[in-house]
């Protein structure tokens, strides 16, 4: 029985549990012929798979913390316009509920989801916009839409803000592994202050008695680091990121990887700095992109900042309003690497003010 003695220790239990229920009805439906793909109004995909599992994560956190406020990435506007989608991802639910894998099954913790307006009103839970007051979950129920419809890496994150402070952060990636040729699927889990650990995304996860804690590379010159960034060229600049990864003496090429498994790669030791540098100054990242991601990777021994070296600010709602670029490194090079990384921020995107100053 798990004691949940230290702070946050039912939020971590809690958000682990819920992403590795999510992720059966995830992997189901990667495994299966019908994603039910439909294109948003900002032109990218979402599937019949992202609704399930946050209609799943947010029953769970609705039955363990009914007072806490929820951001999540999805609404389900496009299923009460589609009832034929609306019964397919009902289905995946109740097919994930009922598969047996470990983490399905009934659970007063987890809750349930028993109707298809069931479904849609956790689902809804997800749209509140005040990030800077009180308990605010951020929930991404598929990053990396895109890699997860090519078959690459995607995750399943979710992080807990407290007065607009990460204070836990739990992401799940289904196609990832710990060590090199070792199980696929890990879920890493941090909460500030106590760091960041990786449990198997199969695991009896409340029976691991001492999971492996994690800490970056660190490297002591940049020149020994190797970088990560995104496959989609529209989603950071590739050319930016070449340009930075040549001034820091960087000579590996660098992987590419769809998700917050980025994040979670370089917490595990594969890679050192991960580089996500926009395309266009106007486009506004997403809380639940960075949520989880950024505090596993503090609490491994990273630091996370925007291309300007400054901190993040979690506090401006359902986007960053005072952050533009994402910038990775451990402790060990992290000045080095904004010495470098600012000129060729200000250079290609010019001196960008934070909105509220
Ligand atoms: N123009 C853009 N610039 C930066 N990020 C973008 C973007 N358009 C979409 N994204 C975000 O990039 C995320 C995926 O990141 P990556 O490219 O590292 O895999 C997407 O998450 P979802 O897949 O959850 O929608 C989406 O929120
Ligand atoms: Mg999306
Ligand atoms: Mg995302
Ligand atoms: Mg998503």
């Amino acid at each position: 029985m798990a004691t949940d003695s230290l702070p946050y220790a039912r939020e971590r239990r809690i958000a682990e549990l819920a992403v590795q229920r999510a992720a059966i009805l995830t992997e189901a439906v990667y495994t299966s012929k019908i994603k039910g793909t439909l294109t948003k109004d900002d032109k990218s995909p979402v599937t019949l798979a992202d609704f399930g599992a946050q209609a799943l994560v947010l029953a769970a956190l609705h039955a363990s913390f009914p007072d806490d406020k929820i951001f999540g990435e999805e609404d389900s506007s496009d299923l009460r316009s589609n009832p034929e989608l609306s019964g397919m991802v009902f289905k995946a639910i109740t097919d994930a509920l009922n598969s047996g894998a470990r983490g399905s099954g009934e659970s007063a913790e987890l809750g349930t989801v028993t109707s298809e307006k069931d479904m849609m009103d956790y689902i809804d839970l997800g749209i509140h916009d005040n990030s800077a007051k009180g308990r605010v979950w951020a929930l991404d129920p598929i990053d990396g839409t895109k890699g997860y419809l090519r078959g690459g890496q995607y995750a399943i994150a979710l992080g807990l803000l407290v007065d607009g402070v990460v204070q836990v952060g739990v992401v799940g990636c289904p196609h990832l592994s710990a060590e090199e040729g070792g199980e696929e699927g890990v879920v890493v889990s941090a909460v500030r202050g106590q760091g960041a650990v990786v449990k198997q995304l199969s695991a009896d996860l409340e029976a691991v008695a001492s999971p492996k804690k994690l800490w970056m590379n660190q490297v002591s010159s940049t020149t020994e680091a190797s970088f990560c960034e995104g496959v989609e060229a529209g989603h950071s600049s590739h050319d930016v990121q070449a340009k930075i990864a040549a001034e820091l003496g960087i000579s590996k090429p660098s992987v590419r990887m769809d998700s917050q498994a980025k994040y979670v790669a370089i917490s595990m030791g594969q890679g050192e700095v991960y580089l996500r540098l926009p395309v266009k100054l106007d486009y506004e990242e997403k809380l639940w992109d960075h949520a989880a991601g950024s505090i596993i990777v503090q609490e491994s021994g990273g630091v996370v900042v925007d291309m300007y070296g400054e901190t993040v600010d979690f506090t401006t709602g359902r986007t960053f309003k005072n952050n533009k670029g994402f910038i990775s490194a451990p402790i060990s090079i992290a000045d080095d690497v904004m010495k470098v990384i600012k000129p060729i921020a200000i250079e290609a995107y010019g001196k960008w003010a934070r909105s509220s100053l």
